[in-house]
């Protein structure tokens, strides 16, 4: 089976990549794969770039084709917070529940429909000798007021896509991998990956 490089720690990206790559054939490897890769700092101030950074450091190390994916959550009511700082919003252990308390923290008594959001995913790919190029999904929706579901990762128990009742966590991986932010900017690269 082929095998893409995703530079990526994050199991729950991992997971989702997994299925989403599943019906071309191809297995997904990540960063928890390979032995002794630092984390990548995100100097970045858009997804674009900590995307670009990301891909391009682990294709020039290892001088093979790599994606990487960038994405977090953008709330109008926070003008865009936690964006880019998603996974660092309430401090750099990554933690999604502290993330998660920190958001209904901040929009304790926005009314509901003020508190739209999306999710957004920029990949970038990292070819040698290539110039790095992107795509990017989005997945519209609004915050709820707490935790529900068990599924997914990071912010999708506060996150209700659009005409959904349920939240992101509340839906089956399969479903999820439907509407998702991931799902819409793999849909993008899909010419890309079939000639791989
Ligand atoms: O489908 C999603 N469902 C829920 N939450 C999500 C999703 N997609 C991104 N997110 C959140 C998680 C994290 O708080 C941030 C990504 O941050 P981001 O830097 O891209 O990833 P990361 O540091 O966890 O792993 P890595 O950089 O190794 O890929 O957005
Ligand atoms: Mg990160």
């Amino acid at each position: 089976m082929k095998e893409l490089i995703i530079a990526t720690k994050n199991k729950g990206k991992i997971r989702d990549f997994e299925q989403l790559f599943s019906p071309f054939s191809i297995q997904v490897k990540s960063l928890l794969d390979i032995e002794g890769i630092e984390d990548i700092e995100e100097t970045g101030s858009t997804f674009e770039e900590n995307a670009a950074i990301k891909a391009e450091a682990i294709s020039n190390k290892f001088g093979v084709t790599v994606i990487a994916d960038d994405s977090g959550l953008v709330v109008d009511a926070l003008n865009g917070a936690p964006g880019v700082y998603s996974a660092r919003y309430a401090g750099e252990d990554k933690d999604d529940q502290a993330n998660i308390e920190k958001v209904l923290s901040e929009l304790q008594g926005t009314s509901e429909e003020n508190r739209t959001a999306r999710f957004v995913c920029v990949l970038a790919v990292s070819q040698p000798a290539k110039e790095t190029f992107f795509t990017r999904g989005e997945c519209e929706g609004t915050i709820g007021y707490q935790v529900k579901g068990e599924h997914g990762f990071g912010y999708d128990p506060i996150f209700y896509p659009l005409n959904s009742r349920r939240t992101m966590a509340e839906m089956r991986p399969e479903e999820k991998n439907q509407i998702s932010h991931r799902k819409k900017a793999l849909d993008q690269l899909k010419k890309w990956v079939e000639q791989l």
